[in-house]
């Protein structure tokens, strides 16, 4: 028998089957159109996001020569915080989704944060009032779109972040739920009694009428219509994409912490079954669920990673692909020390300033391209570094035995993981299985389904690929990430 775990991402929809081992026996990826409609604004078409899942589901099906009667489960793990309204008769959409990056709510959640409102929201959620969790952003679309609010009210309308509305339509519109990982990134969730909450529903104006069933992240979500894949497959597994990361890097003990490097750069730290609340502007958040029981993450979330080299290749136009910023680390002239402050859309952890926007120091005659792809990539070991630092502090377990478990396509960069295991001080794990995200869906589904062994057997399987030590001496680290900080504080100065 196979899983199939489903990756609905920011910027393409991945399938993956797996055997019951966990290894990965075909895959199937689609793009998808991205939209800018205006600036700081994200959207996507809910219906490319349903469209391309499916086909990939159905090539990954085919990739490996089997039939949908050969997948005994189905594992979800999705783009967290983007918010789709649909109509509960029609299965339509009532907007386009507005994605986790989007900074159209900024001034509400300004003005709700000068109100002192942010203290209670932490409190309840976990979480800091910022544009990128879903709450305003439903807000918003029930407010723009006319009459939405009263069928909110009058239950006509459902809501989800990807996962419900995955799951709505691969049910038929039959199953309205969502995980708790996904709930915990709604700022409707209050973390600690495991319900929806009422003051934070009043709060943000989202009637909770509108609001999916919360599980567990490894139960059942329902059966997949038979029509799409030949046959009723259940969907037994759930996770947001960073809390499956988390899961299938098998950092499944206190203490153990994981960094994904895709667009942008998550950190989870399991900080075990008590939530710890950060002094330090990080975020408290649900790693996973098991058997009614959360397991809780201490989070840092910066926006810009992977993209920084995006916009080394789309924008500047330096390089023609993303492994090219490797051998360009290596020409560059070390004693440049260009600092790139990768601010496009704000800062997040631990700054959170949504006005903030990008900034390079250190800029001569002769910088090129070479500086400027090493600044890039030495940012991403900065950023780390600032979330490193806040995590200790928050968190004085995470002590100097630590080790950093690092995944997703910029961690395939050797000097840029070599520049973060320098920067923090500790060793930098890259495991064999890339697919980590994929992986952690896959794990949850075939645990429920009684196809895979327990977090404990599971933790056992987790493969090294390499190690990369600190090799910088202590004071050389600190002076560069003092400039770091300076750079910092410069762009939050003229924000
Ligand atoms: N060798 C590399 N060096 C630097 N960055 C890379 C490399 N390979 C991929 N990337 C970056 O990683 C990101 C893609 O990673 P991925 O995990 O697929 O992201 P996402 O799931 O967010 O789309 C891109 O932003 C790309 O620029
Ligand atoms: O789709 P990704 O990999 O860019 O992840 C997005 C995060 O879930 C946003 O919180």
């Amino acid at each position: 028998m196979t899983i199939l775990a489903i990756d609905q991402g920011t910027t393409s929809s991945r399938a993956i089957v797996f055997g019951t081992d966990l290894r990965v026996r075909a895959s199937s990826q689609a793009e998808f159109a991205q939209g800018f409609p205006r600036s700081g604004w994200v959207e996507h078409d809910p219906a490319d996001i349903w469209a391309s899942t499916a086909a990939t589901a159905r090539a990954a099906i085919e990739n490996a020569r089997i039939s949908g009667r050969d997948i005994a489960a189905i594992g979800i793990t999705n783009q967290r915080e983007t918010t789709v309204i649909w109509d509960r008769r029609t299965g339509k959409p009532i907007h386009n989704a507005i994605v986790w990056q989007d900074r159209r709510t900024a001034e509400t959640c300004a003005a709700l944060k000068a109100a002192g409102h942010e203290p209670a929201v932490s409190a309840a959620t976990g979480l800091l009032l910022d544009p990128y969790f879903s709450a305003t952003k439903a807000a918003w679309i029930l407010d723009q779109v006319e009459g939405a609010r009263t069928r909110a009210e009058a239950g006509e309308l459902a809501f989800g972040t990807i996962d419900s509305f995955l799951i709505w339509n691969l049910t038929g519109g039959q199953v309205h739920v969502t995980d708790a990982t996904n709930a915990s990134r709604t700022m409707l969730y209050d973390i600690h009694q495991g319900v929806w909450s009422q003051a934070m529903c009043d709060l943000f104006h989202v009637p909770m009428a509108m609001l999916p069933e919360v599980r567990d992240s490894a139960t059942g979500f329902g059966n997949t219509r038979t029509d799409l894949f030949g046959a009723a497959i259940p969907i037994c597994g759930v996770a947001g994409d960073q809390q499956a990361a988390a899961v299938g890097q098998a950092c499944f003990l206190p203490g153990m912490m994981k960094s994904t490097y895709g667009t942008g750069c998550f950190a989870l730290l399991n900080t075990g079954g008590t939530p710890v609340a950060s002094r330090n502007r990080l975020l408290t958040t649900i790693a996973y669920q098991l058997d009614g029981k959360p397991t809780y993450a201490l989070e840092g979330s910066i926006f810009v990673a992977g993209a920084v080299v995006q916009w080394l290749r789309d924008g500047l136009g330096v390089i023609h692909n993303a492994a090219e910023t490797g051998p360009l680390w290596d020409r560059a002239d070390p004693g440049q020390q260009v600092i790139m402050v990768p601010a496009f859309t704000g800062l997040g952890a631990p700054y959170w300033v949504p006005e903030a926007r990008g900034a390079v120091f250190g800029l001569t005659r002769a910088t090129g391209p070479a500086e400027m792809a090493r600044a890039a990539l030495e940012s991403v070991g900065h950023q780390t570094r600032d979330l490193w630092d806040a995590m200790r502090a928050d968190w004085p377990e995470a002590d100097s035995s630590a080790v950093l478990r690092v995944d997703g396509g910029l961690s395939a960069n050797e000097p840029a993981m070599q520049f973060v295991a320098d920067m923090l001080g500790v060793p930098v794990d890259r495991p064999a299985d890339v697919e980590t995200t994929a992986r952690g869906a896959a794990w949850l589904a075939g645990y429920h389904a009684g196809l895979c062994p327990g977090p404990d057997e599971q933790a056992v399987v987790w493969q090294l690929d390499r190690r990369f030590e600190p090799s910088m001496p202590q004071d050389e680290r600190e002076a560069r990430h003092l400039r770091w900080r300076r750079a910092v504080d410069a762009v939050i100065a003229v924000a």
